[in-house]
């Protein structure tokens, strides 16, 4: 590359970043996901290095972030609020840890902390009371947001201390109410917000204090300035027994191998934590230990944060194609530019419905923003460049379906649009397949492949058809063999055992998932009960939704599915609810209702078993008529609400006892 390229190049580069750097931190709207936004900062920085002649002043390398933009009141920082070098890589990691090691002539005791992906105060207390709050800003300069963090309801107002002192800490809003927040947006057909994140950093600006305690910001503190303490460590303590908010994974250590061992820990737990982390910070621990490492302009040299993979990717839409789901569902699903994305390529992302589509104005060419959540389809959350977009629209409506082109309804709200023909293949086809997964009857040797090929052939029409297969054929069909069509037949054979839930799941009714099968099978004794459960019984059971009720209700009277469970009563599978959580059973938490919340020693999924094994239903929401909160450390709004409705509360070890006792 010649000189002027490279100097082009550089110029390039800062301007996108300043750019991106002013739609993160003014606007609080990214418009490229962090990890691509890393990756363009550093290919700067080590061009800057290399180059330092063509370097420009208003570098994103030189300054911490734009300055503020103005409504609120302004606050010098008396100690500036940096922000931390970060790495993606073990390896750079180490030499981090090395390079401390070699100043220092020791290892030093560090202290590991998840790094919260909110967004950064400072908080000052002055004669035991909460006195101003104030953003990071450009590092020197931030905006008071005093009258915000008065509505954090963890957030002491007074504390035992009268010395003037300044505590930091990372605001975010927990998973449950940004998704509970943009639940509501997208009812009322607003834009989302792109991940909680963002919503902590526009809350915490709002000017109006009523608006931002709708939100439920929430802190976790991380520093401790002017105190005492000989360090890091001693000064977390201290916060918090002033009952400041301490993350409790925060971990204290002497070895690289435990640092290790801690970063793994957490990586392990991210996507169950109830908030955003987006790596941790390690810190060297002693006060005395960091003056000596010091700072640059930019970050201290003491600390630095590791990142995880992201959850989050920048890729480009090809276009937008409508698949059939078996309950008929007409889905516009994006193709994509496939892109790795915590760990595997992406090249397609759901869009749920239309409106999405228009709301979110979404065209073929576009940069979009996508995200891997807890479920296993990844969603496009918006789009983040529109330069070079096709102006088409990217779908029309259909008028007919497009797997049959039967005729097409939409639902009563309008929202999604459904093929109505019985006898669509697509709907057949995806019906089959969910009937066979491994959540639903789990019945191996028929992919997706094998279902389409069995249809052309006249092998299979429907679901009732998997009972009574004509093996003999199968075995010599190509590329299967006597013994895979005897696989074939014996796990078919199985799935007569399996329990109702299973067999309710694999049904395929619109709005019953898996636990709502396990809801609906715990509270009827047979197929045949739920079958006839009349609409009003159905909206009794906790939990079950007038949606949901009117789904079951309808979907149990369509003629084929009434032929579907004919034709599976014939071949002998189970609809029986299964002893040991029937009447007969004396068990403690028998038919009970149980929720779980707060940390617990396991994994909640353990519990959760445990309990359905003891014959309990196992519900999200509390409500009067819950039986048992199982209560474990930090438990917050769901313990409230129980204590309110007089619910009965129990630790968790009263709940292994209920579990073993009979
Ligand atoms: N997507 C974009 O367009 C865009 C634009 C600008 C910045 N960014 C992202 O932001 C990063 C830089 O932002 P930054 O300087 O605000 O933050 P940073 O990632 O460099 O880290 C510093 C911040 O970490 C936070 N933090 C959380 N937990 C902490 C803990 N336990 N101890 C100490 N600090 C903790 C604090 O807010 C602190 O200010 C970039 O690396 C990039 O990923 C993205
Ligand atoms: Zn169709």
């Amino acid at each position: 590359m010649s000189k002027s390229q490279l100097r082009k190049q550089i110029e390039e580069l800062t301007a996108k970043l300043n750019q991106a750097d002013a739609a993160y931190y003014l606007h609080n709207d990214p418009i490229m996901a962090d990890a691509q936004y890393d990756m363009l900062y550093r290919e700067l920085q080590s061009l800057e290095m290399q180059y330092p002649e063509f370097a420009l002043l208003d570098s994103p390398t030189m300054r911490i972030s734009p300055k503020v933009n103005g409504a609120l009141p302004t606050f010098n920082h008396r100690t500036p609020m940096l922000s931390l070098s970060n790495t993606y890589d073990l390896i750079e990691l180490d030499e981090f840890l090395k390079r401390v090691h070699r100043e220092i002539g020791y290892f030093p005791t560090f202290v590991v902390e998840p790094k919260i992906d909110g967004v950064a105060v400072s908080i000052h207390y002055q004669d035991g009371k909460l006195h101003q709050a104030v953003t990071r800003g450009d590092g020197a300069i931030g905006e008071d947001i005093t009258h915000n963090i008065r509505t954090i309801r963890s957030l002491p107002l007074a504390i035992p201390e009268s010395d003037r002192i300044e505590v930091r800490g990372e605001v975010y809003i927990s998973r449950e109410n940004f998704h509970h927040i943009n639940l509501r947006r997208q009812e009322q057909g607003e834009p989302l917000y792109a991940n909680p994140r963002n919503l902590a950093a526009g809350s915490l600006k709002l000017l109006d204090s009523l608006s931002a305690s709708r939100r439920g910001l929430d802190i976790f503190c991380y520093a401790l300035l002017g105190s005492e303490e000989k360090s890091h460590w001693q000064s977390l303590n201290q916060i918090k027994e002033w009952n400041l908010p301490v993350n409790n994974l925060n971990t204290k250590t002497n070895n690289v191998k435990e640092i290790h061992q801690v970063i793994k820990q957490i990586h392990e737990m991210r996507s169950r934590l109830p908030y955003d982390i987006d790596g941790l910070v390690i810190k060297v621990d002693h006060y005395d230990l960091q003056q000596l490492l010091g700072v640059t302009a930019k970050s201290p040299r003491y600390a630095v944060a590791y990142k995880y993979e992201a959850l989050q990717v920048s890729t480009k839409l090809i276009e937008i194609t409508l698949q059939v789901g078996r309950t008929g569902v007409i889905t516009p699903v994006a193709e994509l530019e496939p892109v790795l994305l915590a760990g595997s390529t992406i090249s397609r992302a759901t869009l749920h419905n239309f409106d999405e589509i228009i709301r979110k104005d979404l065209r073929p060419g576009d940069t979009v923003l996508i995200e891997k959540g807890g479920d296993v389809i990844p969603k496009v959350i918006k789009v983040i460049d529109s330069h070079s977009r096709q102006d088409a629209l990217p779908v029309t409506l259909p008028k007919a379906c497009p797997a049959c082109d039967g005729h097409i309804e939409w639902t009563e709200n309008g929202v999604h649009l459904y093929c109505i023909n019985p006898g669509c293949p697509a709907k057949r086809k995806n019906a089959i397949t969910h009937f066979v997964s491994r959540n639903a009857m789990d019945i191996s040797g028929l992919g997706e492949k094998v279902i389409e090929r069995f249809l052309q052939d006249g092998l299979l029409n429907d679901i009732g058809d998997l009972y009574h297969l004509d093996y003999d054929r199968i075995s010599s069909m190509d590329g299967f063999g006597p013994k895979s069509a005897e696989n074939l037949r014996s796990s078919v054979e199985k799935s007569r055992y399996n329990s109702l839930d299973r067999l309710i799941f694999a049904l395929g009714i619109r709005h019953v998932g898996k636990k709502t099968a396990q809801i609906l099978a715990s509270n009827f004794n047979s197929l045949d009960q739920l079958v006839s459960a009349t609409y009003e019984e159905l909206i009794k059971i906790d939990e079950i939704g007038e949606i949901t009720a009117s789904s079951v209700y309808r979907s149990l009277r369509n003629p084929r599915m009434i032929s579907i469970i004919e034709e599976l009563r014939h071949a002998g599978v189970n609809f029986n609810q299964e002893t040991k959580s029937s009447q007969q059973s004396n068990h403690l938490l028998d038919g009970k209702s149980v929720v779980f919340t707060g940390k617990l020693s396991r994994p909640r999924a353990e519990f959760e078993q445990l309990a359905q094994a003891a014959g309990a239903r196992v519900l999200s929401a509390v409500s009067a008529k819950l039986d048992f909160l199982v209560a474990g450390s930090d438990a917050g709004s769901k313990l409230n609400k129980a204590h309110q409705l007089g619910v009965s509360i129990i630790s968790e070890e009263e709940f292994s006892q209920l579990c073993s006792s009979e």
